[in-house]
């Protein structure tokens, strides 16, 4: 798939809606989403808790809880559309071998009374057709390209002998054993601090390079989005309310929702302003959302923002908002003073 800016798109996401049935009644948690990956780029999905980040990629895995389903829209991979897939044996022709997972809690992903060793082998020896030496070889260099010293030693050890960011590389480790072509890493370093943090983004990165990956990152920390991602979709109420480069949504992000995810940034905070943070709450996802899901929250409001839901508007080639601020005959508005300050500087940085 090839789209007009002569990029290769590796998943295409259209329309898709997502709905929970919950105590006799449903719940929409993902509103009407499109979004293309491109072949070898690093998403980033940010948004608040609830947004729907995970619900969306939880789709593009076939891990949906029971209880939800997707009412409309295709996600498209190869050949295929995983939204019609409906069995585990459709599923395990795209789980772990081409699109894996990496979560915020290593523990859950790894098998505590087996080795290290063996849960990466196996997965060698599924999808790379390795065996004996050659898995156990392989085995070994997974471990060392994720940063493990000592590896022969380590490939005996059992998970609880390993310390939170070692056990985050085994599960990198695993993922990556499968060869898949997209990963998705949901969360994968907030349980970790902070020096740690930045290794396994670092290693992350590095791994993308290596093996020529496409990666997904959800994340609500802005700070981890700009070290990593070469673009970035915004979520809101489960919607994407803003999508472009990262220097773009960044530096000049267009959508009131996204001046406040920007204004909790620390480097705003450490001007001692007064900020402008996120009032109210997220909407109730059982009821009909009528207009812009943020303008009962949204101080830039205007009347059309509670009547009629707005469209991408497009600001670039590659940057598009969902705000009627970006309709020719909305009136001027500016963001607030802090964050045009940071805008200001970003420029700047991205000039030199
Ligand atoms: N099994 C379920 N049944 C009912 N509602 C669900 C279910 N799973 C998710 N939801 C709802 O879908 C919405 C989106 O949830 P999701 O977990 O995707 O948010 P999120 O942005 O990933 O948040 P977080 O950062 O806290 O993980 C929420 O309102 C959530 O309550």
């Amino acid at each position: 798939m090839v789209d007009s800016n002569g990029k290769s798109r590796i998943l295409s996401i259209q329309n898709i809606i997502i709905k929970f049935k919950l105590r006799g009644q449903v719940l929409t948690a993902i509103r009407d989403i499109s979004l293309d990956l491109y072949k070898g780029e690093s998403l980033a999905i940010v948004g608040e808790s609830g947004s729907g980040k995970s619900v969306l990629v939880k789709s593009i895995m076939g891990l949906l809880d029971k209880n939800g389903f997707i009412d409309q829209g295709e996600i498209l991979y190869k050949d295929y559309d995983l939204a019609k897939f409906s069995t585990e044996k459709d599923w395990l022709k795209i789980r772990g071998k081409e699109i894996a997972m990496v979560t915020q809690d290593p523990m859950t992903s790894l098998n505590p009374l087996k080795t290290v060793g063996k849960q990466i082998e196996e997965c060698v020896v599924l999808h790379q057709g390795l065996k004996g030496k050659s898995a156990y070889d392989q085995t070994l260099k997974l471990l060392t390209d994720v940063g493990i010293h000592d590896v022969e030693k380590r490939y005996k050890q059992y998970p609880h002998e390993f310390s939170g960011g070692m056990r985050q590389r085994i599960v990198i480790a695993i993922a990556i054993a499968c060869n898949p072509k997209i990963l998705i890493c949901d969360e994968p370093t907030t349980a970790l601090d902070v020096t740690i943090q930045a290794q396994i983004l670092q290693l992350l990165k590095n791994l993308q390079e290596k093996y020529g990956l496409t990666t997904i990152y959800i994340t609500h920390d802005l700070g981890v989005v700009a070290k990593v991602a070469d673009r970035i979709a915004v979520m809101y109420a489960g919607e994407i309310i803003e999508v472009g480069k990262t220097h773009e949504v960044f530096f000049d992000g267009k959508h009131p929702y996204t001046w406040a995810l920007l204004s909790s940034l620390p480097q705003l905070g450490a001007k001692g302003e007064e900020l402008y943070s996120i009032k109210g709450t997220p909407p109730n996802l059982f009821k009909e959302i009528k207009g812009d899901a943020f303008a009962p929250r949204n101080p830039f409001a205007l009347n059309i923002d509670f009547v009629e839901r707005p469209p991408f508007f497009k600001v670039t080639d590659t940057h598009f908002a969902k705000t009627w601020l970006l309709h020719s005959d909305a009136p001027k508005v500016e963001p607030p003073l802090s964050l045009q300050e940071f805008f200001e500087e970003g420029r700047r940085y991205a000039h030199d």
